[in-house]
């Protein structure tokens, strides 16, 4: 049997996307070097571990990149000269303390690090693989007398000189792909055509492919065509470079330099980067601020840092934990995006946002900047600000809304008990605590829409003079037995009551959307995920909170409790709720919009009161959703209604129905609130 704090250990590892598999021996060797001391293990959120295991995988990294730096094999699979080269101390020495591998290397900042260029020291050798030998890990993946373009920055004649009588570049061996920056099939003998002529052009840059290794690399290889004047399409030129993060932050961006003559000697990487950059002065013409190609570079290794560690954006790469790739693997659904064994660790991360108050713990990340958290005070339960009523009595529940005959578990009673009469008789879960489809169904496709003859949410704008109501979706409702009820908590009618038990995270969206919530789990359809929670507060109260926050800009995040407004003639204000989530909110608060097919539905559930003025608003799952996929509702939006004063917002949700794309105005509006419908 597990025990629990190792159970506890690799839930918190998992957090960080970091799989079992990777944690056990690491947190083997913990326990014995702190003579199982669990305090020290769980100290600062498992700090220890953490360290651990990101100082395990870049030592792996080094390991590795030594490995091939010491290695090169030669196109017929014997030793390579060069080998003789890292037999010499000296060399070995260097390449220990200053990186002479032709890479750039930007670290977690972003700045490409001084020891990162070629060497800089004269080459007296004339022997192809001693350059090899230099250029480190990349060219070490060749094999034999591979010799290859460097890309993107070669026009200047003189290298084009030494590259000119390049012998022919053959296979490179792949001992372990995953370590490989490289893409190298497919290098046939055309990568060693140079470029000759400086009126070159770069044709067309192609992401090619992005990859990422179990150790936490994260690859991207593009394909630079270059078109030369006169040149048949036959001969023209595929270049490549690679990018690649490693999982100590670092970006390694590859410029492989094709060493073809004999009697070639390695460039003073400044001379080639100013060389370029005048290219680039002339042909571009670029005045004013000068080019920097340097910069330019470490743009590049920020920009690629920058999207990798974006889980968010599916677009590029999504880091993913071991299991789920292995699910995505499966169902080969997600053949386009790739792993990240061991993220980064992010650059916000706060534990638990509800600070022990559910009976899981929600973390918050923000993976590119160190934003602030947001701002609010975490209430998993609603509670009412001042003139809401709400009334909660045992003397206002009757017999025909509770089940005090029953007892254990009502799911399973052979009659459906009074609870499940809201329902027509049938209960809303099944015994595996998921929504019965069927009720799933129609509470997703119930649109019908009622009208009050006198609106609260109008009458609280303008009392004298209030608008038509605009109307309010008519839903159905779930009862769930509770404490007047003879079945014991465990009941499988008691699901939103017993709160979250889903692995959620807040997180920073890349699409302009503010911090949004996913799951860490898969979860199918039908699933409870959490109840939006707020201050119960009255239309006209929130009409004033709304007056206050435009004109201080803030957002709000209200919701109506209008559910079953229609069905009254004239609803008081004490009795017209809405739930608001600005100030006091639960993790609820963070699920953005979208406009169609999103992946929660929102379902009134009755619990403590039976009279459809207060209920909760608990969010189900409308579809199997994928871990670490964003979690959204439709917020009922009327993207067209201009005259609302709330904040408007301008959708991103991403949907091809985008409600936002075809509204009339220039900018959408939102309604006062984010209204069910
Ligand atoms: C209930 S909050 C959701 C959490 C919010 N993103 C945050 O950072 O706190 C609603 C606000 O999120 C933003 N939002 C939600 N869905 C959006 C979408 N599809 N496109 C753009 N912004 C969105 C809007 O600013 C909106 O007022």
């Amino acid at each position: 049997m597990k025990h629990p704090k190792v159970d506890k250990a690799y839930n918190a590892m998992k957090k960080l996307g970091i799989a079992p598999e990777i944690v056990k021996p690491i947190l083997k060797k913990l326990l014995q070097l702190y003579d199982k001391n669990w305090e020290f293990i769980e100290g600062e959120n498992y700090r220890a571990l953490v360290d651990a295991i990101f100082e395990y995988n870049e030592k792996k990294e080094d390991k590795r990149v030594d490995v091939k730096r010491k290695e090169p094999v030669d196109c017929n699979g014997s030793e390579s000269p060069c080998k003789k080269l890292h037999e010499d101390p000296e060399e070995d020495e260097a390449s220990s303390t200053v990186d002479t591998s032709g890479i750039l290397v930007a670290n977690k900042e972003g700045c490409i690090s001084e020891t990162a260029y070629l060497s800089k020291r004269p080459d007296t050798s004339n022997c192809v693989e001693n350059k090899q030998a230099e250029l480190g890990s990349c060219s070490s993946m060749q094999k034999g007398k591979g010799q290859f373009s460097s890309v993107m920055t070669r026009t200047s004649e003189k290298i084009m000189t030494e590259i000119a009588s390049s012998s022919l570049c053959t296979k490179f061996p792949i001992d372990d792909p995953d370590s490989l920056p490289m893409d190298v099939d497919n290098t046939s003998a055309d990568c060693m055509i140079p470029v000759r002529e400086s009126t070159a052009k770069i044709h067309s840059v192609l992401p090619d492919l992005m990859e990422g290794s179990s150790t936490g690399n994260i690859s991207a290889k593009l394909s630079v065509f270059v078109d030369h004047e006169n040149t048949k399409e036959s001969e023209r030129n595929e270049y490549k470079f690679d990018i690649v993060s490693l999982p100590s932050g670092d970006v390694k961006l590859c410029c492989v330099l094709a060493l073809g003559k004999e009697t070639c000697h390695t460039p003073d990487m400044d001379a080639v980067l100013k060389l370029v950059e005048e290219e680039f002065l002339r042909s571009h013409k670029i005045v004013g601020s000068p080019f920097c190609l340097k910069t330019l570079l470490e743009e590049v290794c920020k920009r690629f840092c920058e999207l990798t560690t974006d889980s968010t954006n599916q677009s590029l790469v999504r880091i993913t934990s071991p299991e789920v790739i292995s699910n995505e693997k499966k169902s080969e659904t997600t053949s386009q995006f790739f792993r990240s064994g061991i993220k980064r660790p992010p650059q916000l991360y706060v534990d638990d946002i509800t600070k022990g108050e559910e009976n899981v713990k929600i973390s918050l990340v923000d993976e590119r900047y160190n934003r602030q958290p947001p701002k609010f005070f975490y209430i998993p339960r609603n509670i009412i600000y001042q003139k809401a009523i709400v009334n909660i009595s045992l003397a206002r529940i009757s017999d025909e809304d509770c089940c005090p005959g029953c007892s254990g578990d009502c799911l399973s009673s052979a009659v459906p008990c009074a609870c499940a009469r809201v329902t027509n008789g049938e209960f809303a879960y099944r015994e595996d605590g998921l929504l019965n489809p069927e009720f799933l169904k129609a509470c997703i496709s119930e649109n019908k829409y009622v009208f009050c003859q006198d609106c609260p949410i109008e009458r609280a704008k303008n009392e004298s003079k209030p608008d038509k109501c605009k109307g309010h979706c008519v839903k159905k409702f779930i009862k769930e037995c509770w404490s007047k009820c003879g079945c014991g908590t465990q009941c499988g009618n008691r699901v939103v009551q017993r709160g979250i038990t889903r692995n959620l995270q807040v997180f920073w969206t890349s699409e302009g959307k503010g911090w949004g919530l996913r799951t860490m789990e898969d979860l199918p359809k039908g699933a409870f995920v959490c109840e939006y929670v707020g201050e119960v507060v009255t239309n006209t109260e929130l009409d004033e909170r709304n007056k206050q926050s435009r004109a201080n800009e803030r957002h709000t995040y209200p919701v109506h409790l209008d559910a079953d407004w229609g069905s009254e003639s004239i609803l008081d204000d004490d009795f017209a709720l809405c739930l608001d989530a600005t100030n006091y909110g639960n993790v609820a608060r963070f699920i953005n919009h979208k406009c169609h097919d999103a992946n929660l539905f929102e379902i009134p559930v009755e619990v403590e009161t039976a009279d459809h003025h207060y209920y909760h608003l608990a969010f189900f799952t409308t579809q199997e959703v994928k871990a670490y996929e964003e979690l959204t509702w439709d917020y009922g939006i009327d993207f067209d209604d201009d005259g609302h004063p709330i904040k408007a917002f301008r959708c991103r949700c991403g949907s091809q129905s985008c409600r936002s794309k075809t509204r009339k105005g220039s900018r959408s509006k939102s309604r006062a609130s984010i209204s069910i419908r």
